[in-house]
């Protein structure tokens, strides 16, 4: 198995077996699902035996068993599931659109000012908004901290994937006794473990030398610390992990799928004429206001570019986050025994004819159905079953403010000396630039919108004096 790019890897093997196929890696099996149907049928429908988690080295050596995103169904996953759900439900929306509309102007400003950083201005906005409601504290361009977030993610990652650890193939190895030095695994994972808890405790200290001070922002965090101060609920530890957890989770996914629209954008813009027309009977011809949260229900387009962008070359989760089988189960004629890992080969799926017409092509007009306000459904990029994000509701708030004022303001253009490469999910680095593109301003009256209304949300108030 490659290291990297499971998705082009996992759908070749796909063409060849057809909708489901298992793979065995010592003795556990991973069973891959290419179909939707496939999909709905085990991970949705039996949902109760679906939903566990099941790597020993990603989860219990390198996240010390804390990361919810990668916890076993349980108690402990429970418990912070119903923490997270209250901070992210529908009813948090208000709380959200103040710092996505703050953000999303921000990135306007930005992408006016240095065009060509637009991967990093995009990766900012994406990280920005969940500092700012978990930590109460805006990210700057370059934040070292951010850089060290992106890089604990990138460690973890790969250790989710199929094969990528002995003790996960042979997990009876776990039980070698560990004083002795048997394992020679757990050096590398206690060493991943050791930086990103400290990546995750220092965010918490920041926050906590705030609060001392007197001038922390009320955030997630603040009401979580108070919280648990009384009910005990979390130690130290666990808050840093649940807090890091959600930064994690709500960064990456939002950008690399404000990447698929730009890539998308720039290669198909045959969508472009439709979602203008009805942004400009909105916001005006000539440039007269930005797009709002209450401008959705005129703007079917730009929500279908938010599910569009989540399908298209799905670069976070290209094979899915693997999800574990609590009971043995029987299906169509295959046994699967429990403890089997079951993963949705989300870049197949996205990529098959048989799924989506025109499969390759960015086409938001897909998603013009009935089931355009749901931006779970026709796809599985959000996950499925219990396991589905909790954060959804965020994630398509900030993709909502964020694609609505990108395409009012902007032309987006591939540039053909560098075409976008499509055959592979893009580089994970949040630092690297995936694809060269050339974003500018679709009119002077458009650059003026965005001096008159944007450059206010350049200005930061981390709370630090
Ligand atoms: C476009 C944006 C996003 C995409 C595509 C996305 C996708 C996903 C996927 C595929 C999963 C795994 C689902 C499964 O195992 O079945 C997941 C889980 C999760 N997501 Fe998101 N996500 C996005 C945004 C967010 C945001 C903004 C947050 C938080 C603010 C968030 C928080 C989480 C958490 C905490 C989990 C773990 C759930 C669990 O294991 O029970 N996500 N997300």
């Amino acid at each position: 198995m490659p290291m990297k790019d499971h998705g082009p890897f996992l759908r070749e093997i796909g063409d060849k077996y057809g909708e489901i196929f298992t793979l065995k890696f010592g003795r556990t099996y991973w069973v891959v699902l290419n179909s939707r149907r496939a999909v709905n049928e085990l991970l949705v429908k039996r949902a109760a035996i679906y939903s566990s988690r099941g790597s020993h080295m990603a989860h219990s050596i390198i996240s010390g068993e804390k990361r919810m995103l990668l916890m076993p169904y349980g108690d402990m996953w429970r418990r912070q599931r119903r923490v997270m759900h209250q901070l992210l439900n529908s009813s948090q929306k208000p709380v959200f659109r103040a710092f996505q509309d703050l953000e999303s102007k921000a990135l306007m400003a930005d992408l006016l000012e240095k065009p060509e950083r637009w991967y990093l201005s995009v990766a900012r906005f994406s990280n920005s908004v969940i500092m700012s409601v978990v930590f109460g504290r805006r990210t700057a361009l370059g934040d070292p901290d951010i850089s060290a977030l992106h890089r604990a993610q990138e460690e973890f990652v790969p250790f989710t994937m199929p094969g990528a650890s002995l003790v996960d193939s042979f997990p009876v190895l776990a039980n070698i006794p560990y004083l002795k030095g048997l394992q020679p695994w757990r050096r590398k994972g206690d060493e991943i473990n050791r930086r990103t808890t400290s990546t995750f405790t220092r965010l918490m200290e920041d926050l906590k030398r705030r609060i001392d001070q007197g001038f922390a922002n009320a955030c997630f965090m603040t009401k979580l610390l108070e919280s648990s101060a009384k009910k005990e609920d979390f130690t130290a530890e666990e808050m840093a992990y649940i807090a890091g957890t959600l930064i994690e989770a709500g960064t990456d996914t939002t950008r690399t799928s404000l990447l698929e629209l730009v890539a998308g954008t720039a290669m198909y813009p045959e969508w472009i004429p439709r979602a203008r027309a009805e942004l400009d009977s909105v916001c005006g011809h000539n440039a007269d206001r930005l797009p709002e949260f209450d401008d959705r229900d005129r703007l079917p387009m730009i929500k279908a570019a938010i599910k569009e962008s989540v399908r298209w070359r799905p670069s976070t989760a290209q094979t899915g986050v693997p999800h574990a089988l609590t009971a043995e189960d029987e299906f169509e004629g295959y046994h699967i025994p429990a403890g089997t890992i079951v993963t949705w080969n989300h870049w197949a799926i996205s990529h098959s004819e048989a799924e989506y017409k025109n499969a390759e092509q960015f086409y938001p007009e897909r998603f013009l159905d009935e089931d355009l306000d749901d931006i779970v459904k026709g796809h599985y990029g959000f996950g499925a079953g219990r396991r589905l994000c909790v954060g959804y509701n965020v994630a398509e708030g900030n993709l909502f403010i964020a694609i609505a004022r990108l395409i009012y303001c902007f032309d987006i253009e591939q540039e053909f000396s560098h075409p976008v490469v499509v055959d592979k999910p893009f580089p994970v680095s949040a630092e690297v630039e995936p694809f060269k593109t050339i974003i500018k301003p679709r009119s002077e009256a458009h650059r003026r919108l965005i001096e008159r209304e944007c450059h206010s949300g350049v200005k930061f108030s981390s709370g630090a004096p």
